[in-house]
């Protein structure tokens, strides 16, 4: 048995999830060749960090509880750090874990550009250390199984990809040096859920077998920005060209922090039927496909088929703490399913899509090594 040992740094409201399914045991979820242990968890203050683990680990002797994100990073009894601080903290974070030796899980959106991202990419190899972002929606069971149907063929080819995440949050209700809003914190729902519409764009077409790993040929954003500067709704379309070696869809994306989702929060529409993921996209529990009847003429009846998500216990964050823990065990440097080129795909097009948009940051936010 494998056994990973985290040292966790922030204590805010996804770290804690995050702990209260890694300390759950791996067998509830059918895991039997990994296990984690968290051995540190670094807060701002030690007070905080206390009392996290009290809340979330059960109050675990073993844990230490320090006042600074350091000493996480300098502790022996530390393999991989996660990292659960706002956007702009995560490279600077990452980037000190990795000095220190330490692999590393990070929060999306990994960074909050591609360039940021390719410095820590190569810190991380430079310093042979694991690092992934933590995209957990890529590794939940009913994820790999929708993976499976759409990589067998049985649908035909994907042609229109639809996806959107969205919910009030209020905005006038927040501060306006909330997370959520802030410039400072490279605030809008581009970069904190547009990752989700977008995880299910790469997932379904450009990990497609027959894409052969092409990336979109072009991207095109739209933005609603709100009092702040930040986005408020964004829109954006991939485009996948028709080439010698790929087929022709595309993606049509949206987030936004003004408004409910919708639902179906995933439509795929491929050559052969229509598969509908449902709301919440990051951790859907159904899912069903229709595909046209025997004769299969276009007006024949509609035959659907459910897909429910198997029951485990937790939020589902621990599916992709598993994958870290092999992919160390194996003295793999990155994860297959959400790999390096994954993320920088994304910082790409987040990076187009603001640009597009008329978002810049705050000068020096991209640039923060602090
Ligand atoms: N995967 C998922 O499902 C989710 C991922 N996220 C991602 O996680 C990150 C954090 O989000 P969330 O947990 O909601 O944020 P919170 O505000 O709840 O927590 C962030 C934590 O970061 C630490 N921190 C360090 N510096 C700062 C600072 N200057 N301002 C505020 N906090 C600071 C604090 O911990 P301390 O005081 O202990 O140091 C704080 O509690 C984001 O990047 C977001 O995109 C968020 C929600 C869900
Ligand atoms: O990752 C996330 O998923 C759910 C949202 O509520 C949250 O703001 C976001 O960071």
């Amino acid at each position: 048995m494998f056994v990973l040992r985290w040292g966790v740094i922030s204590t805010g409201h996804i770290a804690a999830k995050f702990v209260r399914d890694i300390v759950l045991d791996p067998k509830t979820r059918n895991v039997h060749d990994v296990e984690h242990a968290v051995t540190a968890v670094g807060s701002r203050s030690v007070a905080n960090a206390r009392e996290f683990i009290r809340e979330c680990a059960g109050g675990d002797p073993s844990i230490k509880a320090y006042g600074s994100y350091d000493e996480v990073f300098n502790d022996p009894n530390v393999d991989a750090v996660y990292i659960g601080t706002p956007h702009p903290l995560h490279y600077p974070n990452a980037l000190a874990a990795i000095k220190a030796k330490k692999h590393v899980l990070c929060e999306k959106p990994i960074t909050i550009s591609e360039n940021r991202l390719k410095s820590l990419i190569a810190a991380s190899k430079a310093h042979e250390v694991f690092l992934m972002e933590a995209m957990w929606t890529r590794f939940l069971p009913l994820s790999l199984e929708i993976k499976k149907i759409v990589d067998s063929g049985e649908l035909g080819l994907p042609c229109i990809l639809q996806a959107d995440l969205s919910w009030d949050c209020n905005v006038k209700s927040l501060p306006s040096d909330h997370r959520l809003i802030s410039p400072n914190h490279a605030g809008g729902p581009l970069l904190d859920l547009g990752p989700y519409p977008l995880v299910w764009a790469i997932m379904i077409l450009f990990e497609h077998p027959q894409n052969n790993a092409m990336p979109p040929s072009s991207i095109v954003g739209s933005m609603v920005k709100t009092y702040t500067g930040v986005d408020n709704t964004t829109s954006f379309v991939l485009n996948f060209e028709n080439s010698p070696n790929a087929f022709a869809a595309q993606a049509q994306l949206s987030c936004s922090q003004t408004a409910g989702t919708i639902d179906p929060g995933v439509i795929v529409r491929f050559e052969k039927g229509v598969m509908k993921i449902f709301a919440p996209i990051y951790c859907p529990q159904s899912c069903t496909i229709e595909r046209l009847g025997p004769t299969g003429e276009p007006d024949a009846e509609l035959i659907t088929t459910t897909i429910k998500s198997v029951d485990f216990e937790g939020g589902g964050w621990h599916f992709q703490a598993d994958e870290v823990a092999r992919c160390i065990r194996d003295g793999k440097l990155e994860s297959g399913l959400w790999s390096h080129e994954k993320s920088l795909l994304e910082m790409r097009v987040f990076d187009e899509v603001r640009r597009q948009g008329g978002y810049v940051f705050p000068p020096g936010l991209d640039k923060r090594s602090d």
